[in-house]
């Protein structure tokens, strides 16, 4: 059942509580809820979007990123003033709906490489978390469905390697871009620097191809759609929405380890606080930067940080909030010689309201597909004797995981400036995909509802800087390629003044900011390992009764878009849960 008051919940007591009904939370609370035995209480800030069908920015693939504008479904974060990057405060929003981040995100279904999850296995000490142990998980999580064009899909990926009854929807790009051919031409002349690579998502993600989404039958999949609404009927389940956790509160007598399980929520700042206990775990999905906030303000954390602020010290673990990384973006543009750029839907009301009337009336066409005809991708290594790793240890997982994505949308791209009033432009998005910076979360207040400091520290490690650069050179030499003879007409704005070194970290200094990847907040670690806040069975340190599930948990941040990743290590935790619990 759907609550959207505190004062309706029936029970004060379920078997789980889960903070946070995103991407992680709510494959916990579907599949807790397949066994009859479990209760579950889901507690999400957000509202919901079953009942009011219309927030076409969560639904439409194409228009995706209207959703960063739209106050009522998200955290409106900024970062704090970053450093590297001109001191900049970068926007950094978070899903706050139904679904969380999976609602409002670009929809790229990328699950990392082999080497990301066999290092996430090495550094817990739980293979467990190896790529082929996980594998089952990621294809338990997926449904791949059929293009909207219903094309042949043969040679555009790798069947085995893919799910086909799980709940998430994914498919491949139903919409031919002119940029097609011309791409994949380029792993024909020049295979040695872009090698064709079949399927990303089979475990090497090194070389270019298509490109994969989380939708189907021409609209957005979320954790919502596919875990949680199919689970809404279950007795065992209730989801109270529009209600904030405020912090968990220790239940152990005073000289035991502390006991987390009861949790306090309110709808705001200035309404009466609720408490509901937990029998046997609170499960933390909150997310990469709420998770570490709740944390602190449960008083696990620092205990000088906390008592500087008033919060009594219930688990000292200074490395909550610390670790964070994300990937940097930088948005390249050039202006082409072509009339088949997707310039005109972002200038033209006309033609937009048009494609939007075919999506509404058929779930097909230019809509029906993810933002700007991103059809295909590259992932791709630095040699091994590339300087840019002089004096450094190369930061990525191995060699199935790359340094650099380049991301070719077929029209112009910019989280800062509109698309120009003429000319067609074709941009390719860089990442640099395995970063070594570390930033922070930290608490400001002990209010919880005072928005934590938000500091991702972006290309404040040299060698994150030096590989930026060096995939905004790989994007130009991609595109000095023979297929694209005749089509560039030249670098857009900045990018066409900087060469050298110096103009080039100018460049990337003024330009960047972020995928929206936050992880790595609460890290999982061995027990020996003090930096990890997590156990590597994803209970919390020093604590008994809660486990953290969700991107913050990951030890490093995957060479990936992190929803599937995320989706991975759901899956296996909701395994995990149910183990601990058998019987008992
Ligand atoms: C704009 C954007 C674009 C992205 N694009 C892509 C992409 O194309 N492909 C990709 O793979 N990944 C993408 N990502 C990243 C990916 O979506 C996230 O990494 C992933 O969804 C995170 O999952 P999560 O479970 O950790 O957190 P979330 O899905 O964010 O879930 C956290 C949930 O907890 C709730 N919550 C938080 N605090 C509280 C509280 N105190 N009380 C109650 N509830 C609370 C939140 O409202 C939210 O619903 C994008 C993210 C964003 C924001």
């Amino acid at each position: 059942r759907l609550f959207t008051d505190p004062a309706h919940l029936l029970k004060s007591e379920y078997d789980f509580v889960v903070v946070g009904a995103g991407t992680a939370g709510n494959v916990i609370a579907s599949r807790l809820t397949e066994d009859p035995a479990n209760s579950v209480l889901v507690i999400e800030a957000g509202a919901t979007n079953f009942s009011n069908e219309d927030i076409l920015a969560i639904e439409v693939p194409f228009t995706a990123s209207n959703a960063l504008g739209n106050a009522s479904i998200i955290w409106n974060y900024v970062t704090q003033p970053q450093v590297a990057v001109d001191d900049r405060v970068i926007p950094y929003q978070r899903g706050r709906v139904l679904g969380g981040s999976s609602s409002i995100n670009f929809l790229v279904y990328t699950r990392g490489s082999r080497d990301d999850f066999d290092r996430f296995a090495r550094v817990t000490g739980d293979s467990g978390w190896s790529w082929d142990v996980i594998f089952p998980f990621i294809l338990k999580a997926e449904n791949l469905t059929d293009p909207v064009d219903h094309h042949n899909t043969t040679g555009q990926f790798n069947p085995v390697v893919h799910g086909h009854s799980g709940p998430v929807l994914t498919t491949l790009p139903g919409f031919p871009s002119a940029l097609d051919p011309r791409i994949l031409a380029v792993t024909q002349s020049n295979p040695a620097q872009f090698p064709f690579n079949l399927d990303a998502n089979s475990g090497n993600t090194i070389g270019v191809g298509w490109t994969q989404t989380t939708a189907g039958l021409g609209q957005r999949s979320s954790s919502a759609t596919a875990y949680l609404q199919p689970a809404l009927n279950r007795p065992n389940l209730d989801v109270l929405i529009n209600t904030q956790v405020t912090r968990l509160i220790n239940i152990a007598n005073k000289s035991a380890v502390p006991d987390l399980r009861e949790v306090e929520f309110a709808l705001n700042s200035t309404s009466k606080r609720f408490t509901v206990r937990a029998s046997k775990e609170v499960v933390l999905s909150a997310g990469a930067v709420n998770t570490p906030q709740l944390l602190l303000l449960s008083g696990v954390g620092n205990s000088s940080s906390l008592s500087a602020l008033g919060i009594h010290t219930v688990v000292n673990s200074p490395f909550v909030g610390q670790n964070l990384q994300d990937h940097p973006l930088l948005a390249n543009q050039w202006l082409v010689n072509s009339n088949t750029t997707l310039d005109d839907i972002s200038r033209n009301a006309t033609l937009s309201a048009d494609l939007l009337a075919q999506w509404e009336e058929t779930r097909t066409g230019q809509f029906a597909d993810g933002g700007g005809g991103l059809n295909q991708f590259a992932w791709l290594r630095l040699p091994a004797n590339s300087s840019v790793f002089d004096g450094f240890k190369d930061p990525s997982a191995g060699p199935t995981s790359a340094h650099i994505e380049l991301f070719p949308v077929n029209e112009f791209v910019s989280f800062s400036d509109p698309t120009p009033d003429t000319g067609s432009f074709i941009t390719f998005v860089t990442n640099t995909v395995s970063p070594a910076s570390r930033g922070t979360i930290s608490l400001v207040s002990a209010d919880p509802f005072t928005f934590p400091a938000i500091d991702p520290a972006f290309l404040t490690h040299p060698l994150d800087m030096a590989i930026a650069i060096e995939a905004v050179r790989t994007a130009s030499a991609f595109l000095a390629t023979p297929p694209f003879e005749g089509f560039i007409i030249e670098p857009f704005g900045a990018l066409a003044n900087a060469t050298t070194d110096a103009e080039l970290e100018a460049y990337a200094r003024a330009g960047t900011s972020t995928f929206w990847h936050p992880c790595c907040t609460t890290k999982a670690g061995n027990s020996s390992d003090k930096t990890a806040v997590v156990e590597a069975n994803l209970l919390l340190k020093g604590a008994t009764g809660v486990r953290v599930v969700d991107a913050s948990v990951f030890p490093f941040i995957p060479a990936a878009h992190l929803q599937a990743p995320v989706y991975a290590v759901a899956e296996r935790a909701a395994h995990l849960i149910q183990l601990a619990w058998a019987g008992k």
